[in-house]
């Protein structure tokens, strides 16, 4: 099955559709010199063969633009728009096994309902001599080519006839997406069949098959703006252009994926995130049962026992019978990808990994440019989408073209958490951070090396790693992640993602908890607590690292300008229903690489617009003005920055 987009349309497809109609319109008026009856009919039957295009596909047709008008149903048929003249509904010829391609609304039906946006249109059958309904319709023909349409989630051609001027014109109304088919009695007393269509859909799928699960739709009821051509979706992290032959960053991700690793090998399970809870778990049994013992001596500890051990129970699985996310964790969400993992419950630990399943659409918004929504209701909780792109080197980033920094996303939250540890310690971070969801640590040199991996130019390789580095694990990506490239992108990123998943993040409760659950974990970590989970972070070793922690820049930042997903197109909200998760899933399960999980905060109705908080914070100097922020919130900050 083919389709096309309004954007395949060249100069070539416009003259082309131009010379026919010209051609057709001219055959018609010799015909009707020559008294021929039905001269429509008749010019298309013997011009259609040589003019009409084949084969019919879904989709606008190349060199025609919504809004353009036609004279008559022949005109319609000639360009292969519309090639059924007597019917309204214009589908494949033998096999129903696709969808319609077109219908033309003429306000034969009284049951059709025009509502604005959006319209019910009656199929076809059931009609007497007298144009009045006789019998019921039935499934088959043009009704069950709709009922394919909506199964098959292929787009559908709109015309409306009107008159104008005493005579019937047709104009082309666009895409439209079957959104509901019922069967039901008409005014009149007979079953009909009835297709709800939504207009607007300029792609039927712009992941083209990416999106294993859902097809992802394009909209624009708003003006005529397309998708920009260069725009390539992909579904998982792909690398800027030679980024992963880099010796030091295959060591350092190599490095961070083993730590991470290491811990859930703790149960034989490797990637399995209930076992690496199970292990954190038994972690903050045993730092509780030390902070009893330090009770008398330690403020933190006595105000740690003086809650109930069970607040300190990490919870096994993230998220709930209906793979919803309990509350955001921030620390990070361990999804299972082990061999092992096959049982429910690690299905159901497998969001992220499992890609989109909601109805997403990216539409386009009347201030804010294109805007991502969803066709069904979200039940807050719900994984919506992660942030993919060019996985690139900040320092790449930061030499970007103005423009190409409003879709990065730093992947710096876990490097901001481990600055703030060591710059604050974790008695200053015990309220924000919970104690026993800290990932395992970096060792200390690691910061270093990330500031070195960082600040040179991403094409130039540090060198002095051994080949053994370099034929490490680098996060898994597959063969397709490494023949990407950054392609043209110039200097200025003023504005940077701080992640979202600070401490507000970590309080908010998501998906239906209960009060229980909703009562925030509070940490405290003392300084014996760097012995058990935290690696060698105690307070001598983060006073001789403060210099270079100063300069903390983070490794790696996704790029979603050009190559990216439906993430890219969501906007930003002072008040936002999508909240921002850490998560370590598929082969990106370090600190330095990791998903930027996007999850429902609240039970958001359908066709609402989704958004999150940018939580952009200024780079530049005082007095930097911010992007005019179009939320529409009653508590707007005003500016994106
Ligand atoms: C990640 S992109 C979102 C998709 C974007 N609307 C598009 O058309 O590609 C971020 C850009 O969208 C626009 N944007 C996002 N949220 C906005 C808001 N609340 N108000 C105004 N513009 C916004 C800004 O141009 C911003 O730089």
């Amino acid at each position: 099955m083919t389709t096309s987009t309004l954007e395949e349309s060249s100069d070539e497809d416009f003259a082309r559709v131009r010379s026919t109609l010209e051609r057709y319109r001219q055959h018609v008026q010799e015909l009707i010199t020559q008294k021929q009856s039905k001269p429509d009919m008749v010019a298309y039957k013997e011009l259609g063969p040589q003019l009409t295009p084949s084969p019919d596909r879904h989709g606008h047709l190349p060199g025609i633009r919504v809004g353009d008008s036609f004279n008559s149903r022949g005109e319609m048929a000639i360009l292969g728009l519309h090639r059924q003249i007597l019917r309204g509904i214009f589908m494949p010829p033998k096999t129903l096994t696709v969808g319609a391609y077109a219908i033309v609304l003429s306000g034969v039906y009284t049951d059709d309902e025009d509502q604005g946006d959006c319209f019910w249109y009656t199929g076809e059958g059931g009609l007497g001599n007298n144009g009045q309904q006789v019998k019921d319709q039935e499934f088959t023909n043009g009704n069950l080519a709709l009922r394919r349409s909506f199964e098959q989630k292929t787009p559908v051609r709109v015309f409306r006839g009107s008159k104008v001027k005493g005579a019937l014109k047709y104009t082309y109304e666009g895409l439209y997406k079957v959104m509901e088919v019922k069967r039901e009695v008409s005014k009149q007393g007979w079953l009909l069949e009835s297709l709800k269509g939504r207009p607007g859909l300029l792609i039927q799928d712009i992941s083209r098959g990416v999106e294993p699960r859902v097809p992802v739709p394009v909209f624009n009821e708003v003006n005529a703006l397309v998708m920009d051509p260069d725009f390539e979706y992909i579904s998982d992290y792909v690398w800027a252009d030679g980024l992963d032959q880099d010796p030091l960053l295959i060591k350092v991700i190599a490095e961070e994926d083993h730590r991470m690793r290491s811990h859930t090998m703790y149960f034989l399970h490797e990637g399995c995130g209930i076992a690496f809870n199970a292990w954190m778990r038994q972690a903050d049994q045993r730092w509780y049962q030390r902070a009893q013992e330090c009770a008398h001596e330690y403020e933190w500890a006595a105000s740690v026992t003086a809650q109930s051990p069970m607040n300190l129970m990490t919870p096994l699985e993230s998220y709930n019978e209906e793979g919803l996310l309990l509350l955001t964790e921030s620390c990070g969400i361990h999804e299972c990808g082990g061999v092992n993992c096959t049982s429910s419950t690690c299905m159901r630990n497998m969001q992220v990994t499992q890609g989109i399943k909601m109805p997403l659409e990216i539409f386009m918004t009347k201030q804010k440019g294109w805007g991502v929504r969803c066709a069904e209701a979200v039940p807050s909780g719900t994984f919506v989408c992660s942030y993919v792109g060019e996985l690139m080197t900040e320092a790449a980033a930061s030499g970007l073209e103005q423009g190409a920094d409003h879709y990065l996303f730093s992947l710096d939250f876990f490097m901001y958490l481990f600055k703030e540890l060591h710059l604050r310690g974790f008695d200053g971070l015990e309220r924000e951070v919970p104690a026993h969801r800290v990932p395992p640590h970096p060792a200390l040199p690691f910061p270093v090396a990330l500031m070195e991996a960082s600040y040179r130019d991403s094409t130039s390789h540090v060198g002095g790693m051994g080949p053994t580095a370099s034929t490490s694990h680098v996060g898994g990506m597959g063969p397709t992640a490494s023949t990407s490239h950054v392609g043209g992108m110039g200097p200025t990123a003023s504005t940077s993602h701080v992640g979202g998943m600070g401490p507000t993040a970590s309080t908010s409760h998501v998906g239906g908890m209960g009060p229980t659950a909703s009562t925030s974990h509070v940490g405290g970590m003392g300084p014996t607590a760097s012995t058990s989970h935290v690696g060698g972070m105690g307070p001598t070793a983060s006073t001789s690292h403060v210099g270079v922690l100063n300069d903390f820049r983070p490794l790696l930042t996704v790029n979603a300008e050009k190559r990216g997903n439906i993430a890219r197109f969501i906007n930003h909200s002072c008040n936002g229903n999508l909240a921002i998760q850490g998560v370590f899933a598929r082969q990106a399960r370090s600190v330095v690489l990791y998903y930027i999980g996007l999850f429902a905060v609240r039970d958001i109705p359908a066709m609402t617009e989704l958004t999150y908080d940018y939580g952009y914070q200024i780079q530049g100097g005082k007095g930097e003005r911010g992007m005019l922020c179009n939320c529409g919130e009653p508590a707007c900050r005003g500016s994106l920055l």
